[in-house]
């Protein structure tokens, strides 16, 4: 197996220093989040095998592979969002900011790990409120009316939907079309203030424009944000994400900067993949 390189100290596959590393060298982001050696059981199927990755804070992380390699339930790890259901565990470590995912409140680590759904689930009240409810929830005094109104606009224009949506804030978050319903979803994920936003399939459902709308949100997004991306689409990831981790039967068989890994792969099995011999 190609050792996954954002794990250790490499930027790139192999060890390889990047060009003008030698003369000049940026410091890499810090990591987010850490999985280390993580197996994931559904009852006693295993979903997930060894896996180890780190996620630079401040970049997009993309997760790619064919159906049923284990993208999905990675992602889910990341929020601890297996621990609803009771047939499901997981073995390893998971670090978010160097502590372990297991000691934090679970409601304080989903504030801080928010996600957003392949299908747009706006609920089913006002835009404002599908917005505001998350402030109210996490905030440990009731927000001022002029608070609220500045997060809500705040997290809108984050999700670039503020244009779109100021002048009808008290009408249904379901009456909007799909793509401004995912980014809706992503703006009420922001509204709480979270520091990574996982996005599972986020514009499976979406027509090209739209997506290409939602893509360029993201990249507005990693300003301030730790993004991770799980995907079908192979231009998607080589179009928005800085690093790529390929995965297949639940290993991460490589994990690489997006332009290495879809140029240069290391391994046998994703140069395969990505050349559309399987999957
Ligand atoms: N709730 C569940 N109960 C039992 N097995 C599950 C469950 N969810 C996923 N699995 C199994 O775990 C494995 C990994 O699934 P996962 O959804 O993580 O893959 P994926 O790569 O995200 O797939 P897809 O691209 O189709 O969404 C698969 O074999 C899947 O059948």
């Amino acid at each position: 197996m190609h050792i996954p390189t954002e794990a250790g100290a490499s930027p790139l596959p192999g060890g390889l220093a990047a060009p003008g590393s030698l003369t000049r060298k940026a410091e890499p982001a810090p990591v987010k989040i850490a999985a280390r050696h993580v197996d994931f059981y559904y009852g006693r199927q295993q979903a997930l095998r060894d896996v180890t990755v780190a996620i630079r804070a401040n970049a997009i992380t993309a997760f790619i592979g064919p159906s049923g390699c284990g993208k999905s339930t990675l992602l889910r790890i990341f929020n601890r969002m297996y621990a609803l259901y009771p047939d499901q565990r997981m073995e390893g470590e998971v670090l978010l900011d160097g502590q372990d995912i297991l000691a934090l409140d679970p409601v304080v680590l989903r504030a801080r790990v928010g996600m957003v759904f392949q299908k747009p689930t706006p609920f089913p009240m006002s835009i404002y409120d599908n917005v505001a409810l998350g402030i109210r929830i996490n905030s440990e005094r009731e927000p001022t009316k002029a608070e609220l109104d500045e997060r809500v606009e705040h997290a809108l224009r984050q999700a670039a939907l503020w244009e779109e949506v100021k002048d009808i804030l008290p009408q249904s978050g379901l009456g909007l079309s799909g793509g401004q319903q995912q980014r809706l979803c992503i703006a009420r994920t922001i509204a709480v203030q979270p520091q990574v936003i996982l996005l599972d399939e986020p514009c499976s459902a979406l027509d090209p424009i739209t997506t290409a709308r939602i893509e360029e949100t993201m990249a507005e997004l990693k300003q301030h944000y730790t993004l991770v991306i799980v995907t079908h689409n192979l231009q998607q990831a080589a179009r928005v994400s800085d690093r790529t981790g390929f995965m297949y039967l639940g290993e991460m068989v490589e994990f690489a900067a997006t332009n290495d890994l879809f140029t240069k792969p290391q391994e046998d099995r994703t140069r395969r993949y990505l050349t559309g011999r399987f999957g």
